[in-house]
């Protein structure tokens, strides 16, 4: 039932499947037009039938109804969601999380994310309110490691898995164990971008929050910026802290963009399994190449963390990927795990820029997660804002290519990568 407040879902979204859930909750049919899909309510205020006697409705900034029908999708689909409250981008969401922490708190984060991320941590929140921030290596760090990189004000661990471009996988029941365990009890939060709710289910997994970059994968489409985080039944005060911020710091998604991540959010499931068949193809076909250093794809079978990657599948996808697996045995070489490939070209920048502006289907640009394919080059683009020592740890070198793999058709997506590593290595001939 939905309160102005906080969306507690309705019980029986979590009978049905991913896909059922994504196109009902939150889209019941309008119970006074019936109609099928919701209206735009583009209002930004509601008549009041006497002084704070209204329908839910006050001020479109602390709630409408297209936010509130998107809200319930995503807390529905998250699995273990129960509360989720929508921002305009990602990077709102990173920065009112943060904020929550209040000042002179410490934050343990993977050591690889999203450049972005690592912009407020270092640059915005570290000034503003006193952020110390440790960067781990989270996915090789011993348990000791782990709880060595604690401190008294550790407030909360920031996971990003796969990482952001390096494909890094973080074992997130383990880190979830570890910070619970812990006498400061930190909060886990998990940046599910690159996999979505459909591949993996941090809550689940021991997380107390999942974030998203909305303008990814579950919007899907290229034309909404926004973010979004979920949180379980039992951060209800957590849920409301985060609500208060929301309507304070007033970085709230508009009512259209709203409609239209609710609309793209209906086909998630579909698009998921397209995008993870499609970058297992071209993964394979990277991995033939002469002119390919290394593919970094968990869904890999030669992945050293596959065995991870297939571990932390949410549910629904372990029954797609389990299917996968059964009709294409061990020729297809692994299993669709999201649609996001990183790889070493041979050579350097020259080699990379041609690549980059060789292909025909993949459009050079930043961003990802939409039904069109997109590759880019992080050093110098998304992840310029990483000082280059750090980039140079990270293995975020000139020549690490990310693609962010559509929904075109395959063979159309192999061909291309395979015509755009061909004019690349010309260049040295
Ligand atoms: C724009 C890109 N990333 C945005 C992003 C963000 C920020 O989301 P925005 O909606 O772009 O503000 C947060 N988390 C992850 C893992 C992200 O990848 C990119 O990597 O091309």
């Amino acid at each position: 039932s939905h309160t102005n407040g906080t969306h507690a879902i309705k019980e029986h979204a979590s009978l049905d499947g991913f896909g059922t859930r994504a196109i009902h909750v939150g889209s019941e049919p309008d119970p006074s037009t019936s109609a099928v899909i919701p209206a735009i309510s583009l209002s930004t205020t509601y008549k009041q039938h006497g002084v704070g006697n209204h329908k839910g409705f006050e001020y479109s900034r602390s709630g409408n109804p297209n936010r509130n029908a998107l809200e319930a999708t995503l807390a529905a689909i998250e699995s273990g969601g129960a509360y989720a409250l929508a921002f305009a981008s990602g990077s709102s969401t990173t920065a009112t999380v943060l904020q929550a922490l209040g000042p002179d708190a410490h934050v343990v984060s993977v050591n690889d994310v999203y450049g972005g991320t690592f912009r407020y941590m270092t640059r915005v929140a570290a000034e503003n309110q006193g952020l110390q921030t440790t960067f781990v290596d989270l996915e090789n760090a011993s348990d000791s490691e782990v709880l060595a990189s604690f401190r008294p004000n550790t407030k909360l661990i920031w996971i990003e898995t796969p990482t952001n471009p390096t494909l890094r996988l973080v074992d997130i029941a383990r880190i979830a164990s570890l910070a619970h365990s812990a006498p400061s009890k930190p909060l886990v939060l998990v940046d599910n971008t690159f996999l979505s709710p459909f591949y993996q289910s941090p809550l689940v997994l021991g997380a107390d929050i999942v974030v998203h970059s909305l303008t990814k994968y579950v919007n899907g489409h290229s034309d909404v910026v926004m973010g979004a985080l979920i949180l379980p039944a039992h951060h209800a005060a957590l849920a409301e802290k985060l609500r208060f911020l929301q309507n304070a710091v007033g970085s709230v998604p508009s009512a259209y963009d709203c409609w239209l991540a609710q609309r793209g959010v209906k086909t998630l499931h579909l698009r998921m399994k397209a995008h993870g068949a499609n970058a297992l193809a071209v993964a394979r076909a990277l991995q033939k190449s002469p002119h390919v250093e290394e593919v970094i794809y968990p869904g890999l079978t030669s992945h050293p963390r596959n065995d991870l990657a297939y571990r932390s599948l949410s549910s629904h996808a372990r029954a797609y990927v389990d299917r996968f697996l059964k009709d294409h045995g061990d020729a297809a070489g692994g299993f669709p795990y999201g649609g996001m490939i990183s790889f070493r070209i041979r050579g350097g920048a020259a080699e990379a820029e041609k690549f980059l502006t060789s292909t025909r289907l993949f459009t050079l640009a930043e961003s990802l997660g939409g039904v069109e394919s997109l590759a880019e080059l992080p050093a110098q683009m998304t992840h310029g804002s990483i000082p280059p020592a750090e980039r140079a740890l990270l293995g975020i070198g000139d020549n690490l290519i990310r693609l962010s793999v559509g929904v075109e058709e395959e063979e159309d997506l192999v061909a291309d990568v395979e015509q755009a590593l061909e004019a690349a290595a010309s260049l040295s001939r």
